[in-house]
């Protein structure tokens, strides 16, 4: 029987046969929507229409011709045609929680030219995507999370490439910034977008590795806190195996590497806030997820030195840290992001070509144009805050991941060009349990007296102990400002209870404690939050 069809874009119908029932198959171009229903047996009356599915063109991952095997024809009596054909589509499969698997279909046709109609009518809907992949650059951390990059891989990702076509460099990294330091010298131009398979510091490597090397081929220095960067127009994806994964799990929805590559394959893309750190105009480095001082600065600290506990490190040093319970002393002066439309307790949560980051970049962009690069330092008023802190976190996403569910900033937004910071002042231990309890469950974590959040563009940070003791303003010479926090420990009688904390940048320690941040640029990415 003839396919029925009209005048391309064809509307094609036909009854296939999927495990020997028959279905009547229907691909709509115009809707873009490929569909099968089965067709009940005559006699059967007025049962309600069987189980229909109904696929997007763009969530199809592949059609190809099916491999028939002797034994499954001759049980399918195809005795009396010379050769039976069939073709297999995979497609995208929505699951509870955001989590995607890759479904399957084999269609079996009566004629083989009903089957080369077929794929030529769906690999012409798949060569329409045109912002998939096509060949993709991966670096695998085997060392980070639980040191199962490279069989995570190898038997999630790599079969799910295989079969969307796509061909991918694969690199496994031997040492620490082995990737950043491959992407200064490896041809971009031959790729349509980098993986990092490994947790948030492999991202953040290959994050600090391409935009340094976009900004050394534009000659921007990015040393300059008010430098504009230049965009970077390559995508990064992440397949999850780390032991946070706040970055994909907070764009994702979850930390789950079969529907990270799915994403990949899709061509899905999220732009993304990317904020610098400078000491003194020295660059410091990038931050896409946490910039935390105090608790998650030594939450860090403490774990780094039990990486062989795997992602457990971080609770057994949270449990440490949480019982040290230190607090220190700063100023935290800012920016508010005035172009913002949306508020760190709005619980409005960013999502899907989220209308928060659209219409606040809109308004960023203007803003810009209107200040023209003066927009940086511009003398707006500057909120200053003294004080004794447990905590001081900039996020510019939610931090989403397995341990919080909802974040340390539920409602932070991916791209709309601001952080929130969190100010958690000093309080007793059972309130800072409490605050810290409320990130695994659905209550505000910013109902206490003692925390307050801000929606900023930027903001500045000087430990207690360097306002008084800044090299540049008393004649102390040279002795470095490590010196005088040691000076402080070392002499029991001073009263600070302790000197310092360190920064977790992105779950990597930095050496400075006197910061600036700014909100940088809106990069492009390979995965879309769900
Ligand atoms: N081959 C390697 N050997 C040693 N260290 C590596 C190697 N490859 C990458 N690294 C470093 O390992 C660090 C940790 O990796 P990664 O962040 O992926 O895992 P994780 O810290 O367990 O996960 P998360 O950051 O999500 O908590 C990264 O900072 C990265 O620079
Ligand atoms: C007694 C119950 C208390 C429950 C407390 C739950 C609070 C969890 C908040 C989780 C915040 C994660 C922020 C993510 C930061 C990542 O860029 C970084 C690198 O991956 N991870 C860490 O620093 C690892 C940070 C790990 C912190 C525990
Ligand atoms: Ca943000």
């Amino acid at each position: 029987m003839q396919p029925e069809y009209l005048p391309f874009p064809a509307l094609l119908c036909s009854v296939l046969s999927i495990s020997r029932q028959h279905y009547e198959v229907t691909l709509d171009p115009g809707r873009a929507l490929l569909s099968w229903r089965k067709l009940r047996p005559r006699s059967v009356k007025g049962r309600t229409r069987a189980g229909s599915v109904t696929v997007p063109l763009t969530e199809i991952v592949s059609v190809e011709e099916a491999e028939i095997d002797g034994k499954y024809c001759n049980s399918m009596k195809w005795q009396h045609m010379c050769k039976p054909h069939a073709f297999t589509v995979r497609y995208i499969k929505r699951m509870k929680k955001h989590r995607w698997r890759c479904g399957e279909v084999t269609f079996w046709c009566s004629e083989e030219q009903m089957c080369c109609h077929w794929l030529q009518a769906l690999n012409d809907a798949l060569n329409q995507q045109t912002h998939r992949p096509k060949h993709l650059l991966v670096y695998i951390n085997p060392y980070g999370g639980c040191k199962k990059g490279k069989q995570i891989y190898e038997k999630k990702v790599a079969p799910l490439f295989s079969a969307a076509g796509i061909a991918a460099d694969v690199v496994v990294t031997e040492y620490a910034n082995h990737a950043r330091d491959n992407l200064y010298d490896v041809n971009l131009e031959k790729y349509d977008g980098i993986v990092c398979v490994g947790g948030d510091g492999m991202f953040s490597e290959v994050l600090h590795g391409l935009i340094g090397r976009v900004q050394k081929d534009s000659h921007i220095d990015h040393n300059n806190p008010s430098a504009c960067l230049s965009r970077c127009s390559i995508r990064i994806g992440i397949v999850p195996a780390g032991s946070t994964d706040c970055v994909c799990y907070a764009t994702v929805g979850i930390n789950d590497p079969v529907t990270s590559a799915l994403h990949i394959i899709l061509g899905d893309c999220q732009p993304l806030d990317v904020c610098s750190i400078h000491h003194k105009k020295n660059f410091l480095k990038y931050s896409v997820s946490l910039l935390g001082y105090g608790f998650y600065g030594d939450v860090l600290k403490g774990s780094e030195n039990n990486r062989w506990l795997g992602p457990a490190r971080y609770d057994f040093s949270g449990f440490k840290t949480f019982l040290t319970h230190h607090w220190y002393e700063g100023t935290v002066s800012f920016q508010p992001a005035k172009w913002v439309i949306g508020s760190p307790r709005d619980n409005k949560p960013c999502t899907s070509g989220c209308h928060v980051c659209r219409q606040s970049s809109k308004q960023l962009q203007e803003l810009q144009k209107e200040q023209n690069c003066r927009f940086e330092h511009s003398e707006e008023e500057w909120t200053t805050i003294k004080g004794k802190f447990m905590a001081i976190n900039a996020v510019s996403l939610s931090c989403a991941c397995p341990r919080s569910p909802k974040g340390l900033s539920p409602a932070a937004h991916l791209a709309d060009g601001s952080a929130d910071l969190i100010l958690v002042r000093k309080c007793s231990r059972l309130n800072f349990l409490r605050h810290l309890i409320r990130h695994t469950s659905k209550k505000d974590q910013f109902e206490f007296p003692f925390v307050e959040v801000y929606r900023v563009k930027n903001f500045q940070f000087t430990p207690k102990h360097f306002e008084e003791y800044d090299t540049e303003s008393t004649d102390i010479g040279n002795v470095s400002k490590k010196n005088f926090a040691q000076i402080c420990t070392d002499h029991p009688s001073c009263v600070c209870s302790h000197v310092n904390s360190s920064w977790n940048c992105d779950g990597e320690t930095l050496d400075q404690t006197a910061i600036e941040m700014s909100d940088k640029k809106v990069k492009r990415r390979l995965l879309l939050m769900t």
